[in-house]
């Protein structure tokens, strides 16, 4: 990765996680929001609800063995961000297709969130999530270690914090900014979004990414309420199969 990207590096967070707040304009915060939720709607309905947020994935849901039918994603969602961006970055170089090839586009309304969890193995342990539209907090929790499950009786495989339990690092993304997190901090910990209302005890000791905030007087008293929030999430997924192979297969050649 380039040395630019050194100057985004939360240094406070387990290796490795980097914040650019100012990463798109405003009019392409507009642009791409307009691209997620066309007007009047979409030709092809592309939200799936889930209970907590609405999802989209581009270019196309995994298979059940985690592979990623081949097919490029739609061009907005390429340029600008991808290509010039990620690339002067060199954010996804040493992935194994050298860039994404995945996009999750997550929606959340005040009050939703998501569960801690992991991405797992499916993706190379890289996601680079451009947040539009309202700022929102990222939990942060150490998955729980083997030793540590048994201690507590739960069966090993129990990694998930308890409910109500503190996360260990909270980072603060604002609307148009980007962050990764790769390495031990994708392998080693979980994230979430709590389902709020409101994000609270925001300040300098509480959120790691505190310096690198764009709008830090914004958030001087310590507290927001949650506006609906969109993420893009930039993922490369390692099995990759070609349409080619389908067809063939399907032919029966
Ligand atoms: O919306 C986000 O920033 C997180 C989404 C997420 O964790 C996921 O889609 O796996
Ligand atoms: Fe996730």
């Amino acid at each position: 990765m380039t040395r630019n990207l050194e100057t985004a590096r939360i240094i406070s967070l387990p290796p490795d996680a980097f914040y650019i707040a100012d990463f798109i304009s405003e009019d392409e915060e507009k642009w791409l929001l307009q691209k997620v939720n066309p007007y009047p709607s979409a030709p092809i309905p592309r939200w799936t609800q889930l209970s907590h947020r609405r999802l989209q994935t581009w270019p196309s849901a995994l298979t059940k063995t985690n592979t990623l039918l081949d097919s490029p994603l739609p061009p907005w969602l390429i340029s600008p961000i991808i290509e010039p961006r990620f690339a002067a970055l060199g954010i996804f170089d040493n992935a194994p297709h050298g860039a994404p090839n995945h996009v999750l586009v997550n929606e959340y309304r005040p009050g939703q969130g998501i569960m801690p969890h992991e991405d797992g193995t499916a993706y190379y342990p890289l996601v680079a999530t451009v947040s539009l539209g309202a700022p929102i907090v990222l939990d942060l929790y150490a998955k729980k270690h083997r030793d540590q499950a048994a201690m507590e009786g739960s069966d090993d495989s129990d990694q998930v914090p308890d409910s109500g339990a503190k996360p260990q690092f909270r980072i603060l993304q604002e609307r148009r900014s980007l962050l990764i997190t790769r390495g031990l901090l994708y392998t080693e910990f979980l994230h979430g979004i709590a389902e709020s209302r409101t994000d609270e005890d925001l300040g300098p000791y509480s959120i790691c990414n505190w310096p690198l905030l764009r709008e830090r007087d914004s958030f001087h008293d310590g507290w927001y309420r949650r506006e609906t929030r969109t993420s893009l999430t930039y993922r490369d997924v390692a099995k990759v199969a070609k349409m080619g192979g389908t067809l063939k297969f399907m032919g029966g050649k």
